[in-house]
């Protein structure tokens, strides 16, 4: 059996190896004739899994991608030519959680306002938007949600539901939107520009827009104008139009621009890999024997110890830069925009990713009586204890 997998999906030899040939390849140099011999193709998401992939491959049983969007496959051609599709769901969710905090947190320093202050609307409350609406409200930071189709579906609990709202409701009650939709070209929910002119238009000045779902679900050109010409919102973004030969121009308006990397956590990658080894394993009817807890190593920060009296958003800041800091992404796009050019660096910053952990990695020790501080921290995903 032989398996063609993306260059970039890690533990892909401890995973893979066990059930037939590894071979890799660059995930965007992925050709047709690759796919001639080839049993089972394994996938990040920057490799278009369509017709024209697919025109050679004869052998082809299983495709997976290793991670939780799935646009980049054309699940029905597949389904119609018998072969077996997974996905990774949720793989990732907890290190885009983390990037939603550590850079909204960042932004506030940098803008002189206190995350209490303010309320939070997340677009699109799946795995990502779930958790962090669960860690928000751990925090007491005030939220709101929009879901469509899960309230279309009556999948909201009625304990919840008055917090989901329309679309242009949350816009307008939001001092933050995060959105955290998959790209749906089509139908009822599309998210094809959802933050469409009007809706970008539409912000109060002072709003900070986020998107770590896909970069097509905002009119990149109507936010550039809207950033350029009034300059009276933030944006924070990980995922662009037209990657990896984004916008240059957006990039340099946006507080924090990052390549596609909000899910980058080595936890998140190696999930990601886990679960579509044992979709393969499954599909040929074999038991996995590697666990997850094989791949992963002890992290390189285990504990922190804070002192007295530094107040939840400071404290919070601290330890969760302490895992992650996003300006370390931000600064290597630029670096690496300059030393390649626009595709070659957006992609190169993602190729050499640094080591990444997620926040509940982290045991934070603070003193006795911080008690507002330790629910923050701990609302916020790291580990707690006082001493
Ligand atoms: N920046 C990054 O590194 C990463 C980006 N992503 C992106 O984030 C997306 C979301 O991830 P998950 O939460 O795990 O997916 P999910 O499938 O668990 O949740 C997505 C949610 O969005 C909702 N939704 C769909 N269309 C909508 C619409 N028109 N309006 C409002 N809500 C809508 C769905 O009902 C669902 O509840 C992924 O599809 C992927 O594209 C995911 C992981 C990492
Ligand atoms: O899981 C997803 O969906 C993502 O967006 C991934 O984090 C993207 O990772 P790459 O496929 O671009 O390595």
């Amino acid at each position: 059996m032989k398996i063609l997998v993306d260059a970039n999906v890690p533990a892909a030899d401890a995973c893979l190896a066990p059930l037939g040939e590894v071979v890799r390849r660059p995930g965007r140099q992925i050709a047709p004739a690759d796919l001639r011999d080839v049993d089972a193709l394994v996938v990040r998401s920057i490799t278009r899994v369509d017709a024209a992939l697919l025109a050679e491959a004869r052998r082809l049983r299983f495709v997976g991608t290793c991670t939780i969007g799935t646009d980049h496959v054309d699940s029905a051609l597949l389904a119609e030519r018998g072969i077996a599709f997974a996905s990774a769901p949720g793989c990732n969710a907890e290190a885009v959680v983390d990037y939603v905090l550590v850079s909204l947190s960042t932004l506030a320093e940098r803008q002189g306002w206190r995350l209490a202050e303010r309320r939070v609307g997340v677009v699109g409350a799946g795995n990502v938007g779930g958790r962090l609406l669960a860690r928000l409200s751990a925090m007491g930071i005030d939220s709101l949600a929009c879901d469509s189709p899960r309230v279309e579906a009556g999948d909201v609990p009625p304990e919840q539901a008055a917090r989901f709202v329309s679309l242009d409701a949350l816009i307008e009650a939001c001092d933050v939107l995060c959105l955290h939709t998959p790209l749906v070209g089509e139908g009822p929910h599309a998210t094809r520009h959802l933050l469409d002119a009007q809706r970008i238009a539409s912000l109060a000045p002072g709003t900070v827009l986020l998107n770590a779902g896909r970069g097509d679900c905002v009119a990149g050109d109507a936010l550039r104008a809207r950033l350029a010409g009034q300059a009276d919102i933030a944006a924070v973004l990980d995922v662009w139009e037209q990657e990896p030969a984004i916008d240059a121009a957006l990039r340099d308006l946006a507080e924090i621009a990052t390549p596609h990397v909000a899910g980058y956590s080595l936890d998140g990658k190696l999930r990601g890999t886990h679960q579509v080894t044992r979709a393969l394993c499954q599909a040929l009817g074999l038991p996995c024997r590697v666990t997850l807890d094989d791949l992963l190593p002890a992290p390189p920060l285990a504990g922190l110890v804070l002192g007295p009296g530094l107040g939840p958003e400071e404290a919070l800041r601290l330890a969760m830069r302490a895992v992650y800091d996003p300006r370390r992404d931000h600064d290597a796009l630029r670096r690496e925009h300059r030393a390649r050019g626009m595709a070659a660096g957006f992609d190169a910053c993602r190729a050499d990713y640094p080591l990444r952990r997620e926040f509940a990695t982290l045991e934070v020790a603070l003193p006795a009586g911080e008690r507002e501080t330790a629910r923050w921290l701990a609302g916020s995903g790291v580990r707690v204890t006082t001493a």
